[in-house]
Order: structure tokens, then sequence, then C-alpha cells
């Protein structure tokens, strides 16, 4: 029997699931990733079926352990980490396990209303206080409290303390371990708008507030402790689950973004950028939210956030709407193939904007349209939203923390991109460094699951395993870079009118 030297790292994201199992010296030797439908019930609604994240989860895992040859020993796998889309809000049944509804997306607007009320009634001073949230149907209170109050008896099932809440890593993690545990780490908890980050605990306030069975609640844990073991029936073997984080916490921690000031910005499905910010939590009075970047030993480090709904969403929506390209990939060529924008501005609101206008009736627009206007203009517009609201958030968040931001590390999907890379650089004027490997979100849940079993032994022993794979610096002059941020500023002016 071969020594335990194997991690699983499954991320669990908006469109896909991926399984990359890593060795101890945080190399990828194997991958499987499965596309998963989105379903759009009703204008602004999105939902996923945890039947199928659930079977492609197992299917993943069981794909890449035969492809890294670890079906015959799955002893040498050492743990699992588990990383995941947040805010997404799945509700169970504990006896049978299953969902009692589709999970309802973290990019659904359906509890809109809801905020808005709750806004106008003044509550939302104490709820960014204690969670470092704002009210907005993003987050996953006002989810949950839907589903109790729409599926026939839910709330009275939750009340007998027979269902579970959990967010996609809490209801993995209990179907892993065979019913055996309810729990979450210390930042999914953190995206619930039901847990005060200062106390570190579920807020009996803000239980009553948003009208949550405290019965319904997984436990909180730290991001590397053991958070249970895998039903043998699974994976040939039980494999102890050590690492568990929201995906872009644990691209946070991928990335080697230990140090206060450091930040990092990953383009998936949206893009959410990060600013560590150490033991201090700073409240933002620029609409960036307040979060916990990771709790190791009982101890949270925070970190600001910044989140865009839509980014590799956008560049999506030109493959499956508009048709204009089969593969974002080619997006780069498109862009690259006109002199300048051209004055068209798309303003990707297609779910609402998130920060820092948090405006969740927007919608999105394309502006400056001219019969000049062709498919790689649209191409490049969408590439260069990204990088202005990357821009937006950057701005708001040195007012925050009075520091510059000289350098963002890049990673997701979207950042095998070049043209886009270097745009973001040149509008933002500050360094862009790409990682050698741009899976960082796997990667950092595979160092939780890791740190918790021994294989590295802290922060700073991960830290060695970051390596730069390019760098791009600004090529743009003022006059120019001030010239696309105002047709910019002009045009979201025009896709917040809607908001009114
Ligand atoms: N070369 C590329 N250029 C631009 N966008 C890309 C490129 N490759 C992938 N994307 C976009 O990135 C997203 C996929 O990134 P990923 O990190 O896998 O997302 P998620 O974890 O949210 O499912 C897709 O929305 C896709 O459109
Ligand atoms: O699926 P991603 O990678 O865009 O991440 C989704 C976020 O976790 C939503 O908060």
């Amino acid at each position: 029997m071969s020594k335990a030297q194997y991690i699983i790292a499954l991320d669990q994201g908006t469109t896909s699931t991926r399984c990359i199992i890593f060795n101890q010296k945080g190399e990828a030797v194997a991958t499987s990733r499965r596309e998963f439908a989105q379903h759009y019930p009703e204008l602004g609604w999105v939902e996923h079926n945890p039947e199928d994240i659930w079977n492609d989860t197992v299917f993943t895992i069981r794909t890449a352990m035969s492809e890294a040859k670890l079906d015959s020993d799955p002893s040498s796998i050492a743990a699992i980490g588990i990383t995941n889309q947040r805010e997404t809000v799945v509700l169970w049944d504990k006896a049978t396990g299953k969902p009692l509804y589709n999970a309802i997306v973290w990019q659904d607007r359906r509890t809109s209303a809801v905020c808005h009320k709750l806004k106008a009634d003044g509550l939302e001073k104490t709820v960014h206080e204690k969670t470092g949230l704002l009210l907005d149907p993003y987050f996953s209170a006002t989810k949950l409290a839907w589903l109790l109050d729409n599926v026939a008896d839910a709330r009275i099932a939750a009340q007998r303390g027979e269902l579970a809440f959990g967010t996609i890593d809490s209801f993995l993690l209990w179907r892993l371990t065979g019913g055996k545990v309810h729990a979450t780490d210390a930042t999914n908890a953190s995206r619930t708008l039901l847990f005060n980050i200062k106390t570190q605990s579920w807020d009996p306030e803000l239980l009553k507030l948003f009208n949550i069975p405290e019965e319904l609640l997984p436990e909180v844990k730290d991001n590397s402790t053991l958070f249970g073991t895998t039903d043998p029936n699974l994976f040939g073997t039980s494999i102890p689950i050590m690492g568990m984080a929201g995906d872009q916490q644990a691209a946070l921690i991928g990335q080697a973004c230990f140090t206060p000031g450091m930040t990092k910005a990953t383009y998936g499905t949206g893009c959410f950028m990060l600013l560590n910010t150490g033991d201090q939590m700073v409240i933002s009075k620029n609409r960036m939210l307040t979060t916990t970047a990771y709790r190791l030993n009982g101890k949270p480090t925070y970190a600001l956030e910044g989140s865009i709904f839509v980014a590799g969403a956008a560049i999506k929506w030109l493959r499956d709407g508009l048709g204009i390209i089969t593969h974002a990939s080619q997006t780069h060529d498109m862009a690259t193939q006109v002199s300048d924008n051209h004055q068209v501005y798309m303003v990707p609101a297609f779910v609402g904007l998130g920060a820092p206008h948090w405006a969740p009736d927007a919608r999105a627009i394309i502006s400056g349209l001219t019969l000049n206007a062709t498919a790689a203009h649209l191409a490049r517009a969408a590439l260069e939203s990204i990088a202005y609201q990357t821009n937006d958030l950057a701005e708001a968040m040195k007012k925050d923390s009075g520091n510059d931001i000289l350098t963002t590390r890049v990673d997701g999907g979207m950042s095998a991109n070049d043209w886009f890379c270097q745009f973001l650089a040149s509008i933002m004027n500050i360094t862009v460094e790409r990682p050698s490997y741009i899976e960082t979100t796997a990667m950092g849940a595979a160092y939780l699951a890791g740190m918790g079993s021994g294989i590295w032994n802290n922060l700073s022993d991960v830290a060695h395993h970051w390596r730069q794979g390019a760098s791009f610096i600004s090529h743009m002059k003022e006059p120019e870079r001030n010239k696309k941020l105002k047709g910019w500023q002009f045009a979201l002016k025009q896709a917040l009118l809607q908001e009114e």
C-alpha cells in the first residue's frame, strides 16, 4: 500500500463541476470536468438541479481517480478539498437526502422586491455591520426564506427539524458522508446574510429578521479541518474531507494572497476581486463587501470583496445567445482584429449589477452602435466591459483601504485570454500577474485539505508553490484611458436608468 500523497480537489462552479487531483508538489495529475444545465424558469430566475451537481461530483471524482490510476489504490489519497459556487441555496429532507426544490442560484433575482422592502425599512445598516454584506437577492437568506414560503409544508417541516439548509458545499458534504454530517465552513457561512462575521457565529437577530428557523442551519467549521469522511461505497475507501471554502476565497488561497494588501480577481462566470485585509474587518463606505477570507485554527482573516455578476457569462452569451462565436477563446482574435472599440460599449447587466451599484433590476445594454459595428466589436466590447467593471471595483477598494492597488493576480477561465489581460492592465494602469496554473480555485481547496492532512504545514509553505506564468503592464496613454473610461461611465448610466 502506498503512502497517502494525493489530494482530490472538487470545484463545483456555476457552469461546471471539476475534479482535479494534485500531488505533494502541488502539480495537477488528473482532471475531469462536466458542464451542467442552467434552468431559467422565469425572467430573472436561475436554478440548478442538485441531483445533476451530485451526479457530476461523483462522476468527475471517479473519472479523475481512474485517470490518475488511483481507483486501484484509493488509500494513496490523503484527503478531499471542496470548493463551490457560493450563496446558492439547497433545502433538503434529512431522512431521504432529497432536495425539496431546485437549487436557487446566486444569480437569481426573484427576491429583489423583498430586498427593496427591507432596505426601505432601513435595515441595511444593521445587516451590513453584522455580515459585511448588503441587502441584495445575490445572498442566500432571502432565497432560503422564499423556499420556506413557497414549497408546500416546508416551513412546518423545517420547524420540526426535518430539513437541512446548505450552500452547495454543505449539500455535497451531506451526500459524500452518506448523510452523516451537516456542516459548512466560515467562508460559505459568511455569504448567507445570517452569519455574524465579527463573532463568527449564526446571528439570532438576523435569523429573526429573515424568518429562518435555527434548526435548519449547518455547523460552521474552520476551512482546514476534518469535515467528515466519505461513504466507503462511493470511491472504494473512506476518504477524509479536510478542506472546504467558497470558490472565491479558495482562489485567494490558491493565488497565495496571504499578505494584507494583496489582491486577486477571478474571471469565471462572474468576476470577484478580493483584497486581503488581514485581521482587520474593514467595513466599506463604497458598497464593497466585507467577508471572511479564511479561518484557520479559529482565527479569521478578512477581505474586502467586489462582486461582478457577469464576466465569462457575457462571453458565453456571445456563444449561446448571439451565436457569433463557437468557442470563448475566439474573442481574443476578434478583439485584436479591430483597431479600437469604435465607441461600442456593452454593460453586461444580464442579472442586474453587483458592486458597487447593487442594482438588481438593471439590465444589459449595448450602446454606440453604428453600421460599421461588427461581431468583432461586440466581442471586444464584452471583454472590455469586464475590465471597466474591475477598474470600478479597484477604485472603490482603494478608497476603503487607503492603499493603492498596483498589482493584481488573475485566474479563472477568462484569464486565459491574453488580449483581455493586456487590456485590463492598460485600463487599470497596474501590473496583472497570471500564474502558470490558472485553476487556482481548485488549487486553494487542495491546499486547505493538504494543510489539514499534514502534506503542507501552513500558508507560507503553500505560498512557495505559486509560480508566475505571465505578467502584463499598461501600454495605454492617459488621454486614451480617460476617454475610454468616460465612454464606459456614460454607457453605465444608461443601464442604471432601468433600475429606477
Ligand atoms: N479564452 C477565453 N476568453 C474569454 N472568455 C473565456 C475564455 N475561456 C473561457 N472563458 C469564459 O470563462 C468562463 C469559464 O470559466 P470557469 O473558471 O470555468 O467558470 P466557472 O467556474 O464559473 O464555471 C466561461 O463563462 C467562458 O465563457
Ligand atoms: O462560478 P464562479 O466561479 O463564477 O463563482 C461564483 C461565485 O462564487 C458567486 O459568489
